[in-house]
């Protein structure tokens, strides 16, 4: 049975996504993946297992690979200690005592696909997990990677509300992987290191609801026309497909996301520690727009979002794509909450 472990202060350095920084961790936590065995899941539990908040990492998935990618893991010399859950008898153990469940599990795109298409298979999946943290863990923060997020999100709401234990600060979706690719995109572009770069991406996870906030990139992207804006925007906005295209019905973007995942997963553990100033994009319950679900920068704190730092002064350009999102982000968020209270 887990038990959380408190560690010395000590003085570490741990590589996250794009900085490099120190903390002092007193507190050591239980992150448990929901999908682990996948594309996403096994790289992700690669990455999570070097972070040196995680005193526990809790491996579950339906494949039967599952317990193997545990052993696996379990031999890196490092902290974490590693458990395999395979099956869904076993999910209940797996998320008892989690302080943060990320969930990259369900299928991925294929060409020709939208994230909508996915809604189907993968709806009832994030559902049941919901319900499990509810049994087993209704403090844990919960960080939905699974497609369509910006509908997984309102259905993992709507059964923590069903539950009696919802709180909207412990439940995200994860866009970090749009702020990622924005990062590389614009450092290539100006030829500097891309861990340099940040910028706010606000909206949703898809399409026109990804709102890649140029005017307020720093550095600003060295590109002078419009047009060449529009073009970075609509690259931004359709990276996921430029990865499917590639991947050729191999599946979606599995690697960037793990790193994308394991960067915001770092973001919530610091949060969850106590350092201040830890900030991220997130998708979250919000009242910033219509759209009652809405991603931008957040604080972190000890009960997951500490401050939600909305999304600062848009140009002509950005507002007309906030006005285009707002409908399909609305539509999505309807459709997630339906499927729970149907
Ligand atoms: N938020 C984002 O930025 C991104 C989201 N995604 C999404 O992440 C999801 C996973 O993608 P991949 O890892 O590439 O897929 P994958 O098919 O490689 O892995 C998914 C894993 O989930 C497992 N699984 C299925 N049902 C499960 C259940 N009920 N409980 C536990 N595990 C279950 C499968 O056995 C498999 O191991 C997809 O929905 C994809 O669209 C992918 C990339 C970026
Ligand atoms: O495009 C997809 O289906 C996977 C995804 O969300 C991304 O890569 O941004």
């Amino acid at each position: 049975m887990f038990s959380r472990a408190v560690k010395p202060v000590v003085t570490v350095a741990i590589q996250n996504g794009a900085k490099n920084f120190s903390t002092s961790p007193e507190m050591l936590f239980k992150v448990m993946v929901a999908g682990a065995a996948g594309g996403i899941g096994q790289p992700l539990s690669l990455l999570l297992k070097q972070n040196p908040l995680v005193s526990n990492l809790a491996l579950y998935d339906l494949a039967p690979v599952t317990p193997g990618v545990a052993v696996d893991l379990s031999h890196m010399d490092t902290p974490a200690k590693v458990e395999g859950f395979q099956g869904a008898d076993k999910l209940d153990s797996a998320v008892k005592g989690a302080d943060v469940v990320v969930i990259p599990a369900g299928v991925p795109r294929k060409p020709g696909m939208t994230r909508d298409d996915l809604f189907n298979t993968n709806a009832s999946i994030v559902r049941d997990l919901a319900e499990c943290v509810a049994r087993n863990s209704p403090k844990a923060i919960v960080a939905i990677i699974t497609n369509p997020v910006n509908s997984m999100v309102p259905i993992a709401s709507e059964v923590l509300k069903k539950a009696g234990v919802y709180d909207p600060n412990r439940v995200l979706g994860v866009t970090t992987l749009d702020v990622v690719r924005a990062c590389s995109f614009i450092g290539t572009i100006n030829g500097v290191d891309p861990r340099s770069v940040s910028i706010p991406v606000i909206g949703g996870h898809s399409g026109v609801t990804i709102i890649p906030l140029l005017s307020q990139a720093n550095p600003k992207p060295k590109i002078s026309d419009q047009g060449k804006i529009e073009a970075l925007t609509k690259r931004i906005q359709e990276a996921g497909t430029e990865v499917v295209k590639a991947k050729a019905g191999g599946g979606s973007a599995t690697l960037s996301m793990a790193w994308a995942g394991a960067r915001l997963t770092n973001a919530i553990l610091r949060g969850l520690n106590g350092e201040s100033n830890v900030v991220e994009c997130a998708y979250v319950k919000s009242d910033l727009t219509e759209a009652t679900y809405f991603a931008n920068p957040l604080v972190f704190g000890k009960g997951g979002v500490a401050k939600n730092l909305g999304y600062g002064k848009l140009n002509a350009y950005e507002q007309a794509l906030l006005k285009a999102a707002i409908p399909e982000l609305k539509k999505n968020i309807a459709v997630g909450e339906k499927f729970v209270n149907k």
